[in-house]
């Protein structure tokens, strides 16, 4: 007889598996392949933002008090002295009634407080000295960009863990980091179970199937931000697979494998787990698909034991590895966001154990809807194509219909949610 199991709820599962959490050292990289990485320090600015007074525009830097008695009828003239780009020094301190010529991010020239645009002004020369006529009055300040005015040196930018995006990689370059220090992603060893297994580049037999799994489940590792490491396919061999598994879990930090943890005679995972003095934190969840989902840590390391059905597997690791691999990134926000979308197909299909069912969203209006993304069986892998959220169906008797209201889990989002509820 095979022995029952007890499931675990979802909840308590992510508990158990988070309280083995560790974190993560950090590491220098180049400005360049920063992209997606999380910061491994709050990033302070250094400096004023702007480091120095400057033009918004292209014009004269002047005294705002010259130009007091200026009218259309009367405009005040100045003696233009100095002519400066950006990124050019001005030579000269101004005096009164004399104004420098200025480009676009200029720095102001001493004694000027004021810039005037080149459309307002009236240019000429005469013996060899150049004059500007103005026929408006200026005020002090106007049109100058002050230092520090965007950013003062010593604010809180971003906070340690966030995710490089465009953005923060401008400020990364504004401050004039060329190496970033970022936190160092979990090195993520992926291997795949059973004897029917081949490799997308083998030819298709009879009894067999291709190996999605795998390729699967390490583009999920990227998504999560983890650093994924194929070590290829195991047979359902108890002795090989114990060499193969004890040598990889040496060299990485967690170890997924997908399939052989349910209860059949080529179900090798949970002995294998005997044999390496694992201990099993779970073997049974209370959650369709993945119910089969189990996890065991042998020291510091953790060993993810995914279900060979596609989409169970596929559900497994969000809900369990994506939690964990953010979790050793020092992030806060763990879990997947959670947002409400109603229901564009029915679901009729009624189960104890709650389901996630896989799910693709669309606003129709300003409303979110969700749409089932295929068949909803564990062993489909087509749906998963389509999948861009997991629909949770509560557990019970309940049947929900089109237009009903139900929690969302986001697949794709990157700001996610501190618990899983
Ligand atoms: N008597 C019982 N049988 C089953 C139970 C149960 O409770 N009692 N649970 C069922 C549930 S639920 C699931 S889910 C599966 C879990 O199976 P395993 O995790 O043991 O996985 P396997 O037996 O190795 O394979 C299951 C299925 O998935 C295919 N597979 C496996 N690896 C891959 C891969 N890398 N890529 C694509 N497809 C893969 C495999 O060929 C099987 O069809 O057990 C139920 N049975
Ligand atoms: O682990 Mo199974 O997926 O519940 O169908
Ligand atoms: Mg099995």
């Amino acid at each position: 007889m095979v022995k029952p199991r007890n499931p675990i709820m979802v909840d308590e599962a992510i508990n158990k598996v988070m309280r083995h959490k560790w974190e993560a050292e950090t590491e220098l990289v180049s400005l360049e392949n920063c992209d997606l990485r999380r910061l491994a320090a709050p990033f302070i600015a250094t400096h004023n933002i702007p480091f120095f007074h400057k033009s918004p525009y292209d014009g004269f830097a002047i005294r705002a008090e010259d130009t007091k008695y200026s009218t259309d009828e009367d405009p005040v003239v100045f003696e233009v002295i100095d002519y400066i780009g950006a990124g050019q020094l001005p030579r000269n301190e101004l005096g009164e009634g004399q104004a420098t010529r200025i480009m676009t991010g200029a720095k102001i020239p001493q004694g000027a407080n004021c810039v005037v645009m080149l459309e307002d002004c009236y240019t000429y020369q005469k013996d060899g000295i150049h004059y500007m006529e103005l026929a408006k009055k200026m005020e002090e300040n106007q049109n100058i960009i002050k230092e520090g005015s965007e950013l003062a040196k010593g604010t809180l930018l971003v906070d340690r863990g966030a995710i490089i995006n465009p953005g923060i990689k401008a400020l990364l370059a504004t401050f004039g980091y060329h190496q970033v220090e970022v936190i160092k992603k979990p090195l993520i060893g992926v291997i795949a179970t059973g004897t029917e297994l081949l490799e997308p580049d083998e030819d298709l037999e009879s009894g067999k199937i291709y190996n999605s799994n795998a390729y699967m489940i390490l583009s999920q590792i990227k998504r999560a931000g983890g650093d994924p490491s194929y070590y290829g396919k195991l047979d359902d061999d108890v002795t090989s697979s114990y060499s193969r598994i004890k040598r990889v879990l040496q060299e990485v930090d967690i170890l997924i494998t997908t399939g052989g943890v349910s209860v059949g005679d080529f179900d090798l995972m949970p002995e294998l787990y005997n044999m390496l003095g694992a201990t099993t934190l779970f073997n049974k969840v209370a959650m369709r698909p993945g119910s089969v989902t189990t996890v065991a840590v042998k020291g510091k390391k953790l060993l993810f034991g995914l279900s060979g059905n596609p989409s169970a597997c596929y559900v497994g690791f969000e809900l369990f590895v994506r939690p964990m691999i953010r979790g050793i990134m020092h992030q806060k926000n763990v879990c997947m966001k959670r947002v409400k979308a109603k229901l564009d197909d029915d679901f009729p299909k009624m189960n104890p154990y709650t389901r996630y069912v896989r799910g693709q969203l669309s606003y129709q209006g300003r409303e979110l809807y969700v749409q089932l993304a295929g068949i909803d069986h564990s062993n489909v892998v087509s749906s998963l194509a389509y999948t861009t959220c997991l629909i949770e169906i509560p557990g019970g008797k309940e049947k929900y219909e089109k237009g009903d209201e139900l929690e969302v889990l986001l697949l794709e989002d990157m700001e996610g949610q501190a618990n899983f509820r």
